[in-house]
Parts: structure tokens; C-alpha cells; sequence
């Protein structure tokens, strides 16, 4: 993973979101504005009627009610044009990146990882729709504290200078703990991941855990703790540093009052007819001051979770078109010439080099894929079905070369069930009465009608065995009707009498109906059942027969 750089304000989103929402900020900024106009006039106009004749009363009464409609009205309309746009911005955020991840080639999404994924998803898309609630605090606060000091400027030029300098030296101080508050935020950001990770962990872990006390244990309080902890750490110092930062220059400006108001000889030019002026200034400066800078943190956590943001999506490459102007034909045969793939295991240093392989398959056979563990059947099938580019060598369908242009097109013409299949809710096509019959049909061919059906494109269950969500994820793939089967170790799990309706019934019935079915197995009973044999050891293909090749045991 490359090192993040947070300093580097992810300026390219961040300008895009604020513009694309610039009209609703300007709404919710001037709302607020009006909803301050309007709190202190009210105050005002109490502190008023406290001394005024009652003949004046009843005018100062409407004008109290008015503004207190006024004062209604814009926290209303400020408070719901923010959640729009915080609600709006995260939700748009998720959608993108969700899109991003879905359209990212196979290999980059393997790579980049779920809790990962997901910890941005979430953390990352909350914190930068607190912008929106930050962002015109901050407007509207430093514009008073910008009027101020333009104000104390009209007044008399040492004393806004004296004031300046307290600004920038406040700054500095500031910015030193900010710098250390991003790095923090930083690794707060990575040790978030890792904890998702472990998150996930404590779900598909939760056999292994509730069988052995101790690692349970040593999980939930080392691991899944000490990341916690990590967390709750990195956190802990930025926004510490961001205290030190706000008392640091709040303490700077009462230093400031202080020379003013006791030491005004040290002032050089200072008129103390004004004094009372300045001091009123200062003190009506503090509060937004304090408001100011107590939002900034929410902007550089928003401005991290941005840079995380941006990295992530950089790393997914834009979605190259998904259909090309001229998709493929069902295809007679695939032909593999010279084709390579290579996995480099960074914490052992070593690669798995897979290739180069050649070899054909075609429609109307049944090709068995056999080999040990950690042979590269899988890495092989996922380089037939589209979902790697090769390294090397080419792929080509009746003769087109496979390239990037067509690859998302060429994936289209497989169904695959892989060993780590996902089901789905739901079959692509729902409320489509005819497809829901088909559905129920195989269901029942494979003898699951007891126990599920199919209504209105769902399936009533998915709370089966794993043996039996297989046969349903075989339902999904039949009724797919691609050119091309791959079933990774499907068989697998099923029990004697269903891996024989599998090898001896339903592999040859895709091969009568014209499919080319590749299948990885390691049933050895079954093998001589297969029209064409390959074999993998150590990432070479070893055996690739047809059964009118001259035999050869495998
Ligand atoms: N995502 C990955 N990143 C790095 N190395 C990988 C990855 N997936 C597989 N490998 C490595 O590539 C090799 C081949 O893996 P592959 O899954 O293709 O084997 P296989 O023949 O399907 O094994 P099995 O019969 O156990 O399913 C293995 O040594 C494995 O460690």
C-alpha cells in the first residue's frame, strides 16, 4: 500500500463536492447567518422591552414575533438544506466508490480487500459529511473574526498589527499541532482498516472462537483490542492536539488583552480614549474565534478521510468501457496460446508462476481440470473466464483475440460457480413468472423442492447447507445459459449420489446442449468420464488429452 500523504488535502474531490453543492451551502451559509441576525436581535429586543413606556410594547411585541418566525424559519431551513447536504454527500460518496469497486478488474479488487473497502464506506464517507456541518461554521465564524480585525484596522493600525501578530504566531503554534493531529489522524485511518478486518474476523471466525477459550481470548483483547486501542490512541492525540492548538492561541489572545488593557504604554500609539473599544472587540472576537478554530478538526478529519478516499479510488483504475462496439458470438472454440500469470507473496518474498500454458477448449466437451492443492486450477480458471488479464500469451474466441477493449464482454459467455461462490438473493429478472417455473424446475431436478423455492426471482431461503446452497448456485448458473461452464471442486461437498447425478447426468446433458463445461475436480472416480483431461502440477500443464488422443493415464 502506498503511504498516504493527508497534508496533501485531497483537493481534487473536495473542490468537486463543495461546487457541486455550492447553491444548497449558499442556502444552509445565508440561513444561518440570518438564524444569528435574528437570535440577537431578539435579545435585543427584550433588553428593550425591559425599559420601554408600554405604548411601545405592543410594536416591540410584533417585532419580537416576527423575528422569532425569522429565527424559526432559517434553523429549519439551515438545519435541513445540512442534512441534505451531509446525508446527500456520503450517500453519493458510497454509491460512487461501491460503483468504482464493482467495475475495478477482479485482480485490483483481490488486492485492495473488504475491510478496507469497507472501513471507507463508512468511516471515512461519515466523516467527510460532517464538512457540511463544519464548513459554514467556519465561514461564517472566521468572516466575524475577519470583520474584527478589519474593524480594529480602522480603529488604529498598532493595535491591528499587535493583534495580526498574535494571529500568526497563534498560527504557527496551531499549525505545529495540526501537522502532528493529521499524522495522527493518518494512522488512526490505517489502524481503522486493520480493525475492520478483524471485525469481520469475529463473524467468520465465530466457530473457531467459541471452540478454543484461550484464542477467543487472545483475540478479543489482543487483537481485536490492542486495534481498538490503536484507534482510540491515534484519535485521542489529534484531537489533544488540536486543544493545545485552540488554548494555545485563545491564551495568546488574552496575552494580547492583557498588554492592552494594563501595559498600553506598551503599545506604541495607542489611544486609551479607545480603549474600551478594543476591549470590547477582543472579547466579542473570542467566541467566534473559539468557534472557528473548534471546527477546524472536523475539516482535517473530513480532508484525511478524503485523502483515504482519493488514494483508494486511484488505485482502481477508471472503469474501462464495459461493452465494446463489437461483442463476441457464442464461440466455437477457445484456444489459450503461451498464457502466464505470476502471484508475488510479499510477506514470504516468493512467486507462484503459473504458465505458460496452451491448450483448447470447445463447445460440446467436458474438459476435467485436476491437480494438487495450490497447483493453479483456480488461478487458471480465472484467467479463462475473463477475470485476470494474462501476464502473458493470449486468449482468443473462434480466432478474436481476447484484449482489454472486449475482455468485460468476453466474461459475459461464462457461468461459473467457484469454490468460494457468492449467492444472491435474488435471480437477475425478477417478477418474471416464466423464469421463476424454470427456477423451481432445476430446483426440484436437483432435489432441493423441500426445502426452497423460488418466488418472484427470490429464493424463500438461503439458510441451507453448504452442499445444498451449492446445488442453488448451480440453479443460478444453468439458468444463466451461457456458452461456457466452469464449476470450480463444485462436487465437492455433495454427497455420493448427487456428485454422480453431477458427473454422469447433468456435466454431459451441458455438453449435448452445446456447452463447453470446464470442470476442476479432484473426484479421480469420474475422471475417465471426461472427454478432454488436463492436468496442473506446480503451475505447468503437465496432461492435456482427448479421449481419441492415445491414452495416457492421468
Ligand atoms: N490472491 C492470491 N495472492 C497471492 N497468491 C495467491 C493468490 N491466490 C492463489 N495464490 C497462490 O497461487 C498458487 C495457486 O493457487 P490456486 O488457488 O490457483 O491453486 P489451486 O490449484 O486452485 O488449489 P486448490 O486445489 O487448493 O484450490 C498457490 O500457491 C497460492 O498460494
Amino acid at each position: 500500500m502506498k503511504p498516504s500523504t493527508p497534508q496533501r488535502p485531497a483537493t481534487r474531490l473536495l473542490v468537486s463536492l463543495l461546487y457541486r453543492s455550492r447553491w444548497a451551502l449558499a442556502v444552509a451559509t445565508v440561513a444561518c447567518v440570518v438564524n444569528g441576525v435574528a437570535s440577537v436581535s431578539l435579545v435585543t429586543q427584550i433588553n428593550h422591552a425591559l425599559t420601554a413606556p408600554p405604548a411601545e410594547l405592543s410594536g416591540l411585541a410584533w417585532r419580537f414575533v416576527a423575528l422569532a418566525v425569522l429565527a424559526l424559519v432559517s434553523r429549519v431551513v439551515g438545519g435541513v438544506v445540512f442534512a441534505q447536504l451531509s446525508q446527500g454527500t456520503m450517500a453519493k460518496m458510497r454509491k460512487h466508490i461501491s460503483a468504482r469497486v464493482a467495475l475495478a478488474p477482479f485482480r485490483q479488487v483481490e488486492t485492495l480487500g473488504a475491510p478496507r473497502a469497507q472501513s471507507i464506506v463508512t468511516e471515512d464517507a461519515t466523516n467527510v459529511s460532517m464538512l457540511f456541518f463544519a464548513l459554514p461554521n467556519i465561514v461564517m465564524h472566521g468572516s466575524i473574526v475577519a470583520g474584527c480585525l478589519g474593524y480594529l484596522a480602522w480603529l488604529s493600525w498598532p493595535v491591528f498589527l499587535l493583534a495580526l501578530a498574535v494571529v500568526v504566531v497563534g498560527s504557527l503554534g496551531y499549525h505545529l499541532g495540526d501537522a502532528r493531529a493529521l499524522s495522527a489522524l493518518e494512522a488512526a485511518g490505517a489502524a481503522q482498516d486493520r480493525l475492520f478486518a478483524h471485525f469481520n474476523a469475529l463473524f467468520s471466525g465465530a466457530k473457531e472462537l467459541k471452540l478454543h477459550r484461550a484464542r477467543a481470548g487472545a483475540f478479543v483483547g489482543e487483537t481485536l483490542g490492542g486495534e481498538i486501542d490503536a484507534v482510540r490512541r491515534h484519535r485521542t492525540r489529534a484531537f489533544a492536539a488540536y486543544a493545545f492548538g485552540v488554548g494555545w492561541i485563545v491564551f495568546l489572545f488574552y496575552v494580547f488583552l492583557g498588554l492592552v488593557v494594563f501595559a498600553p504604554a506598551a503599545v506604541a500609539g495607542l489611544d486609551a480614549a479607545v480603549l474600551a473599544g478594543y476591549v470590547i472587540i477582543f472579547l466579542f472576537m473570542l467566541v467566534p474565534l473559539d468557534g472557528l478554530l473548534n471546527n477546524i478538526p472536523t475539516l482535517n478529519v473530513a480532508r484525511v478521510s478524503l485523502a483515504r478516499i482519493e488514494e483508494m479510488l486511484a488505485e482502481l483504475p477508471e472503469p474501462a468501457a464495459e461493452s465494446s462496439p463489437r461483442p463476441f458470438g457464442d464461440g466455437a472454440v477457445l484456444k489459450v496460446s503461451g498464457l502466464t500469470h505470476s502471484y508475488y507473496r510479499e510477506k514470504e518474498d516468493d512467486v507462484f508462476q503459473l504458465g505458460p500454458i496452451d491448450l483448447e477448449l470447445r463447445r460440446g466437451e467436458v474438459s476435467f481440470l485436476i491437480g494438487g492443492n495450490g497447483s493453479g486450477k483456480t488461478t487458471l480458471a480465472k484467467l479463462l473466464t475473463g477475470l485476470y488479464a494474462p501476464e502473458g500469451g493470449s486468449i482468443s474466441l473462434d480466432g478474436r483475440a481476447v484484449d482489454e477493449e472486449n475482455r468485460a464482454d468476453y466474461r459475459q459467455l461464462f457461468s461459473a460457480v467457484f469454490s468460494d461462490f457468492h449467492l444472491f438473493e435474488t435471480l437477475v429478472g425478477l417478477g418474471d413468472p416464466e423464469l421463476d417455473a424454470r427456477a423451481n424446475a432445476l430446483i426440484a431436478k436437483l432435489h432441493l423442492d423441500h426445502k426452497v423455492k423460488i418466488e418472484n426471482g427470490r429464493f424463500s431461503t438461503r439458510e441451507l447447507s453448504q452442499g445444498q446452497r451449492k446445488r442453488l448456485a448451480l440453479v443460478v448458473a444453468y439458468l444463466e445459459d451461457r456458452p461456457f461452464y466452469l464449476f470450480d471442486e463444485w462436487a465437492a461437498d455433495q454427497d455420493p449420489l448427487f456428485k454422480a447425478v453431477f458427473y454422469q447426468e447433468l456435466l454431459p446433458e451441458l455438453a449435448a446442449r452445446g456447452k463447453a463445461v470446464l470442470a476442476i475436480t479432484h473426484d479421480d472416480r469420474y475422471f475417465h468420464l471426461a472427454d478432454h483431461r488436463l492436468k496442473l502440477e506446480s503451475g505447468k500443464l503437465v496432461v492435456d488429452e482427448r479421449r481419441e488422443a492415445p491414452a495416457e493415464t492421468v
